[in-house]
């Protein structure tokens, strides 16, 4: 039988001198486009170079199609795009060399679908790539990353250094890439406005725990921003919100329960819809005061 999650990690245990990731479990569900999110240093490009086996874990799981990599690993990176923030070239070769170079590590390279992508990124073929530009070198590492029929394209904030207009392209082009249904995308992004049109789920991490993987419309039905005056928190109350923000005027807070806070408060408070950022804002608020708290 075909499996669901293209990516498990089951309990990975990864330690640095300053950094921690415990007991991390995660699975992404193939065929769909997944957003990774977290603010500065909570652990995106450790996780992602996990997966990528360029980094292995202390002790639990990783499985990439159901298989490990201990015995898989030639056929697991076959069937991998990968773009990461660290630039991967050989400087002082030109594209066409770099090329040259890659291809022979990918038994499905396609040179037309390459030629292509040089054309539609309008990409120099034979400057050297430490000639590039910041976006130029992006637009390289997506080039060689979409050229051997990957199933599984995983990237490390791929729209870094790319302008507002390509960014958005890009997105586009992603999103026509798995309209197939056998492709699966994963990629970190500080940037949550490419998420909005293209990303079906979002893996949202902080300090190494895995908070959620959600679809939109979970996150829609279940997490919301409430606004209404300090007179309605109590001891109670407060229970009921991942964090509080309160001023002379009021409070904001968000809940991941919108329905039980709608039958709380009824009409006494405004229920908004809660953008990415004010759930991650608040989710670091709401862990921040819960370690306080149990120290
Ligand atoms: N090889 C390493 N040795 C020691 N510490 C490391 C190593 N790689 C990462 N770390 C630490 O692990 C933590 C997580 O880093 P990571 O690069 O995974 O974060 P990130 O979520 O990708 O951050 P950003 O969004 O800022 O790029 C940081 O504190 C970092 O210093």
């Amino acid at each position: 039988m075909e499996k669901e999650h293209v990516i498990e990690f089951r309990n990975v245990h990864k330690a640095f001198e300053n950094f921690c990731l415990t007991n991390f479990s995660m699975n992404i569900k193939k065929g769909y486009v997944t957003g990774f999110i977290g603010g500065n240093g909570v652990g995106k490009s450790t996780i992602i170079k996990l997966m990528m086996n360029l980094l292995q874990p202390d002790s639990g799981e990783i499985s990439i199609f159901g298989l490990g990599y201990k015995e898989h690993e030639k056929e697991i990176k076959q069937r991998i795009g990968f773009v990461l923030d660290d630039n991967i070239f050989y400087e002082e070769l030109t594209l066409t060399e770099m090329k040259n170079f890659v291809k022979k590590a990918y038994v499905h390279w396609d040179e037309h679908v390459f030629q292509g992508y040089v054309q539609e990124f309008n990409l120099p073929l034979k400057q050297k790539i430490k000639t590039f530009s910041k976006g130029m070198k992006m637009k390289a590492s997506l080039t060689i990353a979409l050229s051997h029929h990957a199933e599984l394209i995983i990237m490390d904030e791929p729209t870094s250094g790319l302008d507002p207009i390509f960014r958005r392209e890009l997105m586009e082009m992603l999103h026509n890439l798995i309209q197939d249904g056998n492709k699966t995308i994963f990629f970190s992004t500080h940037n949550t406005t490419d998420l909005m049109n293209i990303a079906d789920y979002i893996t949202f991490i902080h300090n190494g725990e895995h908070i959620f993987t959600k679809n939109f419309y979970e996150i829609e039905e279940q997490y919301a921003v409430v606004k209404g005056g300090l007179e309605l928190l109590d001891r109670d109350t407060e229970q009921e919100f991942i964090a509080i923000q309160k001023s002379p005027f009021g409070f904001e807070a968000l809940t991941c329960n919108r329905k039980r806070v709608q039958d709380i408060f009824e009409d006494m408070v405004l229920i908004e819809k809660p953008t990415l950022e004010d759930i991650m804002y608040f989710t670091k608020k709401g862990l921040i005061r819960h370690a306080e708290l149990n120290r």
